[in-house]
């Protein structure tokens, strides 16, 4: 007899759009903007058929959907990530067989070189950006990838069990190092928000809370910049958080006759501590709104 087999989480879509936007003002000294994206659509629905018996009659080719991001950035331009994937879950939304639609955006920095057309890369972190629907619900997340910040000394740590596998010192004076990657959802439906500023905002608020608490943990700094970014930015209502413990030993010199008070160290790049935590305002949690956004 033939065995039974559920079929589930069905989606398609083109992964890795790489969009880029020149918006042209027209005017003799132009300050063209510029825009970096790189977009993933995903639609999910009543494509059942396509699996089971290759009937593609329900099938929105990923061809299609990557043309739809250029179509629809040209259309509507792109004000910003988010506003370009409302316009692509707008659209997706209302298709025959389509009951939801998933699309994340990475967008790459460009800093002016003055003459209004002229942009060099800024390397310091990735701005990203999703919008899902499930129904008639819709959820947007915004967030940052490889921020990469380090402090010399306010970081501690001690108190940890100790085994007979322990071997780690404890510390009250040690190089924190981390690459941050952030995702935070907007309130509500997370529609009509400025999204460039509460961007900076939380940016900011993440930042300082890095530099400015003395750090006993990475886990109690993750919470710090985690409820630095909910103080300050009451447009979002959970934030995400990931941390690498990019680990910085201190050289043992002693074999060369040099003392070393915390000047020299080995930055390790593996293995690593990985911790995150996920802290939302009281009621606010939404699982849905995080499927298939890692970090
Ligand atoms: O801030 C830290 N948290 C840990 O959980 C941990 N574990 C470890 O070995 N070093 C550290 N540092």
């Amino acid at each position: 007899m033939a065995q039974e087999y559920v079929l589930s989480d069905l989606q398609h879509g083109k992964a890795e759009c790489r969009l880029v936007t020149v918006e042209r003002t027209g005017s003799a000294a132009e300050q063209h903007v510029l825009h970096d994206l790189n977009v993933t659509t995903q639609l999910r629905g009543d494509f059942a058929a396509a699996y089971t018996d290759g009937d593609n009659t329900h099938v929105h080719a990923t061809d299609t959907q990557k043309n739809t991001v250029f179509a629809l950035a040209r259309k509507h331009g792109v004000s910003s990530p988010e506003e370009l994937l409302l316009h692509l879950a707008a659209h997706w939304r209302t298709q025959p067989w389509v009951t939801g639609t998933w699309f994340g955006a990475e967008q790459a920095g460009w800093a002016r070189l003055g003459n209004g057309h002229s942009f060099v890369r800024t390397g310091e972190a990735t701005r990203t950006a999703w919008v899902q629907t499930w129904g008639e619900d819709t959820y947007v997340l915004a967030g940052v990838r490889d921020l990469v910040v380090l402090k010399s000394t306010g970081s501690e740590f001690h108190g940890f069990p100790r085994d007979e596998f322990t071997t780690l010192p404890e510390t009250d004076d040690r190089i924190l190092a981390t690459s941050v990657t952030a995702t935070w959802r907007y309130a509500g439906s997370g529609q009509g928000l400025a999204y460039d500023d509460c961007h900076e905002r939380v940016r900011t608020a993440l930042l300082d809370a890095f530099a400015h608490t003395h750090s006993l943990a990475l886990q109690q700094t993750i919470h710090a910049m985690a409820s630095a970014a909910l103080d300050a930015v009451p447009e979002i209502d959970q934030i995400r958080i990931s941390c690498p413990n990019k680990h910085h030993f201190l050289v043992d010199l002693s074999p060369f006759a040099m003392d070393n008070p915390g000047e020299v160290f080995v930055a390790a790049d593996r293995p690593y501590g990985l911790i995150s935590a996920t802290l939302s305002r009281t009621g606010a949690e939404e699982p849905r709104a995080w499927a298939g956004i890692g970090g």
